[in-house]
């Protein structure tokens, strides 16, 4: 299980997580919110990529801080550039590196490399170099190199954003069908409709945790609300002299 408690994180003396708690236990959860609102900050702290300034993320019961190791192999991330994700020339030899020092033979690492390549769609394409791979296919690889490590959760950084429709829909589909505990960030809000849990966040807060129709609303009515603010203040700021045309208006000029 996946834990935050007070968790509280700040970039440059500048907050971005503020008093997190959460326990996220369901199957499949989402989190949304606007860019810069905290989420890659929160995910990335799931599985340790981020220690937490202050508060602790617990992976069942272990803390990140401690046991990083241990933490990373058993959550996996997938993130929303692939190319920054694909470490080896072949796509083949992208996958087995994952398993490197894993005590399996050569032969064993063979085989599951092709069974995930297999079950992925990439079996075509085994012996191509990675970085030719289309768009969705790197993004189906670097999901691939992520699961054939079998970890026991899955979070998953805006997989999706850099994909043609098609792409979105293949890539959400394979993601649907598998059985680890997943944690997808997405601005494809269409995409969470029948997930478990969706968390929506605003300002480095949870503001609103639940089901994912009333979530979507939440973050809808809120993002609504702040192009009305920002409306707002542009007509406040356009009815304001600018420093140039007052100083136009200085007698004696
Ligand atoms: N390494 C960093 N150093 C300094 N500031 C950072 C760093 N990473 C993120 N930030 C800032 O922290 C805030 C939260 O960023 P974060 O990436 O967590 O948001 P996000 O909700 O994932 O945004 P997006 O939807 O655009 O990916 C942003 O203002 C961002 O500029």
């Amino acid at each position: 299980m996946l834990q935050l408690e007070n968790v509280t994180h700040a970039y440059d003396g500048r907050v971005v997580l503020s008093d997190v708690s959460l326990r996220l236990t369901e199957h499949r959860i989402g989190l949304i919110g606007a860019n810069g609102s905290g989420k890659s900050t929160l995910a990335r702290m799931l599985n340790g990529l981020i220690v937490p300034d202050s508060g602790r993320v617990l992976v069942d019961g272990r803390d990140t801080r401690k046991h990083a190791r241990e933490i990373r192999r058993r959550v996996g991330f997938v993130f929303s550039d692939a190319t920054t994700q694909i470490l080896m020339p072949t796509v083949a030899e992208d996958v087995a590196i994952g398993l490197r020092g894993s005590g399996l033979s050569a032969a064993e690492i063979d085989a599951k490399v092709d069974a995930i390549l297999d079950r992925h769609g990439l079996a075509d394409h085994r012996d191509h170099p990675a970085h030719l791979l289309s768009g969705g296919q790197k993004q189906m690889l670097a999901l691939a190199s992520v699961l054939v490590t079998e970890p026991e959760i899955l979070v998953c950084d805006e997989p999706t954003t850099l994909l043609d429709l098609h792409n979105v829909k293949v890539i959400e589909r394979t993601l649907r069908e598998l059985s680890q505990q997943i944690v997808l960030l997405t601005h494809h809000l269409d995409s969470l409709a029948d997930f478990d849990r969706v968390l929506v966040m605003d300002d480095g807060r949870i503001v609103f945790d639940g089901e994912p129709g009333e979530a979507v609303a939440h973050y809808s009515g809120l993002m609504d609300r702040r192009a009305r603010e920002r409306a707002q203040a542009g007509a406040v700021e356009a009815d304001r002299p600018s420093a140039d045309a007052s100083a136009l208006r200085e007698p004696g000029r």
